[in-house]
């Protein structure tokens, strides 16, 4: 039977795939892959790709042995136990954000736009502040713009996105990286192949042990 990755698709799916095929997992099907979602020709181990947020579904529920999915899906989850090792990739952070406007001493009470509105949630109750929090799907950037919100809580990378339309960091919140993590049945069970795998992505570069 081979050990099976819940590999999250998109941007972290094309930075990860330099890595696997770094510690010897043949990767062909993913890179030529159309609409294909199961990926077969590795011997050890079968990669199916999925949405970040189903990658700890599909680990919870023991379908999957092994899930590739940032740190913001797992912190906003409250799922940070089964994090084996840092792949040193995904990496960006969590910033508030808003027109050069806003002021964040405003005294009524504030409306926050973000994909992640529990991480937003305990940020604001670590200073001590009650917001309102609108969740919205993407394009976060547009909310304070359009008058949804005063400002919002997401992610960034280059800075390029919060630039282009206008917007300002107002406060640091958390790193995120892109994690390996591992149902803990399956730790047991598949314990000398996930460790050579562990080991394998440690020795690539720029992988970190947690
Ligand atoms: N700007 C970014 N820089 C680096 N990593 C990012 C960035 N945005 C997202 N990520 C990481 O990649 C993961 C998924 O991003 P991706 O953009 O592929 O999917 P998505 O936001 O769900 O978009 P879509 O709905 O279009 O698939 C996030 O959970 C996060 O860990
Ligand atoms: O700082 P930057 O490098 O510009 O990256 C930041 C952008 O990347 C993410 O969006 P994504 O591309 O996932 O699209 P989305 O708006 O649909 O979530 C994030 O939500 C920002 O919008």
């Amino acid at each position: 039977m081979p050990i099976k990755i819940a590999l999250t698709k998109g941007r972290v799916e094309q930075q990860v795939v330099p890595l696997l095929e770094a510690s010897g997992i043949d990767c062909s099907g993913i890179r030529s892959k159309g609409r294909r979602l199961i990926f077969d020709e590795d011997p050890v181990y079968e990669t199916i790709l999925v949405k970040g947020p189903d990658v700890l579904t599909y680990l919870n529920s023991g379908a999957v042995q092994l899930g590739i999915v940032g740190s913001d899906i797992l912190d906003e989850q409250r799922n940070p136990q089964y994090a084996m090792l840092d792949l040193g990739v995904g990496r960006c952070r969590f910033v508030l954000a808003s027109t050069s406007d806003f002021d964040p001493q405003q005294v009524s009470r504030k409306i926050i736009a973000t994909k992640y509105p529990n991480i937003t949630k305990r940020y604001f109750q670590s200073i001590g502040e009650d917001v309102e929090i609108i969740k919205i799907e993407g394009s976060v950037e547009l909310a304070p713009l359009i008058g949804l919100a005063d400002a919002i809580v997401d992610i960034t990378e280059t800075g390029t996105t919060l630039k282009e339309n206008n917007l300002h960091v107002y406060a640091e919140l958390q790193p995120v990286s892109t994690k390996l993590v591992v149902n803990r049945l399956a730790l047991k069970q598949y314990q000398p192949q996930i460790r050579s795998l562990i080991d394998a992505l440690q020795q690539t570069q720029g992988v970190n042990a947690q």
